[in-house]
């Protein structure tokens, strides 16, 4: 739970909003449910319960086929504690983004000098206790036994609850779309949440779950590590606009390699801009990886040349060129992109093994068209979700994998060098809608 509660915290303002938005909503013609109790789920994903002779809802449809274009959900990626975790072991190297348990069909499997002394599974963390399946009395639900006011339990607080109609949902899409999730997105996560469940009456926790559920069907299929694959040097290619967060995201990723065991050589692509090469040093430095740098407005190609030409020669693991992303100028920038590709393509003809698209979360919709450019301009492979922590604009990401399905390996919640996260759905999910349940 540790990290779920960093994340919470750190997407504070995304859930606050969310969460806000749907107590207005339930508040609006909602009632008080004098015994708390929920009303049985008659939606299509619900176990098929015996009918009620006084429930006025009317039977479900049928259960509409899933998605056909929506693959399974995968199993969770293994995780890693997070480093500012104090309940975590200590010095455990982070393994989520070195691993390759999702390498594509034609791509061998993840070499086998990968670190065997990572953690297999969460050691500090505990799952959610599951929710009881013990029905308790409703006069017991309502006031707490004196062992339980002895202990602080305070008086069960009234639930409200409000009918799910046209308005309602209505209400829920204008939420959803104010939370960044785009339009055609909000639309379908409303529908889904209402499947089955016209006339039902819900309470703000109950809806918290369903959208929470909805977001995760969503995000699990592009949650996946970045791929890591046998042939060395494997290089990644970083791309994105001018303060998106490419730089800290390249640092914060040598550091985790580096912490796997793996070698990493940087390039400092953005010849352009002094200032970004002193950074990315910095970055180096603290990650404990050589940076290779050219004098100010060199050509950045020829840059990535010698780096691959010194990466080769050092047997190194990793090769992560920055590059330049001033967006003003796109011909220069594509042109600027497709040289370094022809380039180091000289020296493997498969080269880059990933480009990777840092896309600052808190610009909104904006992301949107960032990744329509990038993906013109190169051959995106996938995604690193920044600035994570303190943006109200997190439904982005929810809208980004409904409309591309692009993978995303990492989201970036803070400017420290280990404020790089693998990307949970789940965790994501109730972070965003302020659930504390799934
Ligand atoms: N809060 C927060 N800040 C971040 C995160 N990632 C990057 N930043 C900050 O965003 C700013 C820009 O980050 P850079 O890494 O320099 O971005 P860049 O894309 O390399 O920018 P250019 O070099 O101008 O192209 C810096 O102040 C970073 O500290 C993040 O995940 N959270």
């Amino acid at each position: 739970m540790a990290f779920l509660k960093k994340l919470k915290d750190r997407l504070f303002k995304s859930s606050s909003k969310i969460d806000e938005g749907l107590e207005a909503i339930v508040e609006e013609g909602g009632e008080v449910d004098p015994g708390g109790a929920p009303e049985p789920d008659t939606s299509p994903e619900a176990p098929p319960e015996a009918p009620q002779p006084s429930d006025p809802v009317p039977a479900p449809e049928p259960l509409p086929a899933p998605a056909p274009d929506l693959p399974e959900p995968r199993p969770a990626p293994q995780e890693a504690p997070m480093p500012s975790d104090p309940a975590a072991p200590p010095a455990a190297p982070a393994p989520d983004l070195p691993q390759a348990p999702q390498a594509p069909e034609e791509i061998p499997e993840a070499p086998s000098e990968m670190p065997d002394d990572l953690p297999q599974e969460r050691p500090a963390e505990t799952p959610a206790p599951a929710p009881t399946p013990v029905e308790i009395p409703q006069e017991e639900r309502a006031r707490p036994g004196i062992l339980g006011r002895l202990m602080g339990r305070r008086e069960a607080a009234p639930v409200l609850r409000r009918v799910l109609d046209d308005e309602m949902i209505e209400q829920l899409e204008e939420l959803l779309i104010a939370a960044d999730m785009g339009v055609d997105t909000a639309l379908r996560v409303a529908a889904n949440m209402a499947e089955g469940r016209i006339g039902r009456k819900l309470s703000v926790d109950e809806i918290k779950t369903l959208l929470a559920d909805e977001v995760t069907r969503i995000m699990e299929p592009v949650a996946r590590p970045l791929p890591l694959y046998p042939k060395t040097p494997q290089v990644v290619l970083v791309v994105g606009v001018n303060g998106s967060g490419k730089t800290t995201t390249i640092g914060k990723l040598a550091s985790q390699f580096r912490a796997a065991g793996k070698s990493v050589v940087i390039a400092a692509g953005d010849t352009f801009r002094a200032a970004a090469v002193e950074q990315l040093q910095v970055w180096g430095e603290r990650a404990g990886v050589p940076v290779l740098t050219a004098p100010e407005g060199s050509d950045p190609a020829s840059l990535a040349f010698d780096a691959m030409t010194k990466a080769e020669a050092d047997g190194a693991d990793l090769l992560l060129i920055d590059t330049a992303g001033r967006l003003q100028n796109r011909a220069d920038l594509m042109e600027e992109l497709a040289k370094i590709v022809r380039v180091i393509r000289k020296k493997d003809p498969d080269a880059p093994h990933n480009t990777l698209l840092v896309l600052d979360a808190s610009t909104g919709q904006n992301a949107l068209s960032q990744v329509e450019t990038f993906r013109k301009l190169a051959d995106v492979s996938g995604l690193v979700m920044t600035k994570l922590d303190g943006t109200a604009k997190g439904g982005v990401l929810v809208a980004l994998a409904d409309k591309f399905g692009l993978p995303i390996h990492a989201i970036g919640v803070g400017e420290q060098i280990d404020d790089l996260a693998p990307f949970d759905p789940r965790d994501f999910a109730n972070a965003l809608t302020g659930a504390t349940n799934g």
